[in-house]
């Protein structure tokens, strides 16, 4: 038997065998999670004409420069511009014009009061709304410096700016960014398509009564979710049957409408190992030195060399599995690169009344329950690799090295967050 695999080792070459998608261009909501391809540039100064930022007047600073509440400064309303209005009075010596919060600023105009420093036209003191009609005139109460609550042409960004770098993330605020633009579509890497196929004639639908000996299929349940929290399109197939003939006709089935395939189950060494028996030559089926993941299997499928990621099928070790190595290889799929394919990680010291037995050559990954106001991580449920109840209580996995066979309660280690 050959000598198993470091974490490392795998994880290298798995990366080293998938590269990011072919770019298209999406309708910006398709986009959001996705991650640019290309620079996108300003075309035009944005906002892209000096505005108003507030409800109120504008006028010229010299007419307004020495009013205060007791001595106002008396202006005539020249007229109105809402927002989006395109006809502009001229705001004349002794004038002022209506705007509102949006509306282009009128030419003449060099600040805006609003509508708080001023009577409203109402000729009592300072006004809280700007009335519905039109008024012939309006005390100010307040200087307004130049500029004073105008937001000019191109302040937020100028023409020929770089609006997003080729490689930025599209959360919310950046597919805002996008449409203020005038951007409709964008290219960026898509979103890897997962298919998701569990075996083992010992699998039940969730949902159906369980016969002698069989369990529910957790695992397709919970990959195609962590699929999707990766930011894959992902799609779970039903269970297939211990036959690699079934097995087989079920992964052409999808192979064709998926970037990458993730199995669980039938990798180890018992006499009905499907996925192993069905695909040995075109996958490597390895082991590693890791508890819980020691199968693993991992290949290029076909013409189209899709990457497909056999995993152990005790749900514990399939979950941390995808979080090791199927999660940073749909990441990089995806476009992203550097720390944004894997998980966040922390330091921490275990918080546990007993030592923690490790087994000696293999990197552990406990689940655990991480507190960073104390800096602490308690485990969760033991290491048994069926315990899918104790997974689900926990938020981190905690990584003991390969050379540590104990670890001493207030022990600093790396913690990897799950989200
Ligand atoms: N003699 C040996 N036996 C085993 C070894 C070994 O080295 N020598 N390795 C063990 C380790 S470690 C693992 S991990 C498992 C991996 O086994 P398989 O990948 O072949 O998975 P199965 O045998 O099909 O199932 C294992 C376990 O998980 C349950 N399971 C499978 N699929 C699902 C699912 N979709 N949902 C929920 N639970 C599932 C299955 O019922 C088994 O209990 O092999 C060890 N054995
Ligand atoms: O390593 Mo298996 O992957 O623990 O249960």
């Amino acid at each position: 038997m050959t000598d198993a695999w470091s974490v490392d080792q795998h994880l290298d070459a798995v990366l080293a065998s998938v590269r990011p998608l072919d770019p298209i261009d999406l309708p910006l909501l398709d986009a959001a999670g996705c991650v640019l391809v290309e620079d996108v540039l300003v075309p035009a100064p944005l906002p892209p004409f000096d505005n108003s930022a507030m409800d109120g007047y504008a006028v010229r600073v010299a007419d307004v420069e020495s009013a205060s509440e007791e001595f106002p400064a008396h202006l005539t309303v020249a007229g109105e511009v809402a927002a989006g209005g395109a006809e502009l009075p001229t705001v004349f010596p002794g004038q002022a014009v209506r705007v509102m919060t949006g509306a282009p600023l009128p030419p003449g105009a060099q600040a805006v009061v609003p509508v708080e420093w001023t009577d409203g036209g109402a000729g009592g003191g300072p006004a809280t709304a700007m009335t519905p009609a039109r008024e012939q005139w309006v005390r100010v109460f307040r200087p307004a410096a130049e500029g004073a609550h105008v937001r000019t042409r191109g302040s937020d960004a100028p023409a020929g700016a770089v609006a997003l770098p080729a490689g930025a993330v599209l959360g919310p605020p950046q597919l805002g960014l996008l449409a203020a633009v005038g951007r409709s579509t964008v290219p960026v890497t898509p979103r890897p398509r997962v298919v998701v196929l569990s075996t083992g004639s010992e699998l039940a639908p969730p949902g159906e009564p369980l016969g002698p000996g069989q369990i529910h299929d957790s695992n397709s349940y919970m990959l195609t979710a962590a699929a999707r929290q990766a930011g894959a399109d992902a799609y779970r197939t039903a269970a297939v049957a211990d036959e690699p003939e079934t097995f087989r006709a079920a992964l052409e089935d999808q192979l064709s409408r998926a970037d990458l395939v993730v199995t669980t189950g039938g990798v180890s060494v018992g006499a009905h190992d499907v996925v192993k028996e069905a695909l040995r030559g075109e996958v490597d089926f390895r082991r590693l030195a890791m508890q819980p993941g020691k199968p693993q299997g991992f290949g290029l499928l076909g013409a189209a060399r899709t990457p497909l990621f056999a995993l152990p099928g005790n749900p514990v070790s399939a979950y941390v599995s995808f979080e090791l190595f199927v999660r940073p290889a749909l990441r990089l799929m995806a476009g992203h690169a550097g720390g944004a394919l894997h998980r966040p990680r922390a330091l921490a010291c275990l918080a546990s009344d007993a030592p923690l037995p490790s087994p000696a050559g293999k990197r552990q990954y406990l689940r655990g329950s991480f507190s960073p106001g104390e800096g602490t991580v308690s485990p969760v449920g033991g290491s048994g690799s069926h315990l899918v109840a104790a997974l689900a209580r926990a938020d981190a996995l905690i990584e003991v090295p390969e050379h540590v066979t104990e670890v001493a309660p207030g022990s600093e280690l790396t913690v990897v967050l799950l989200g």
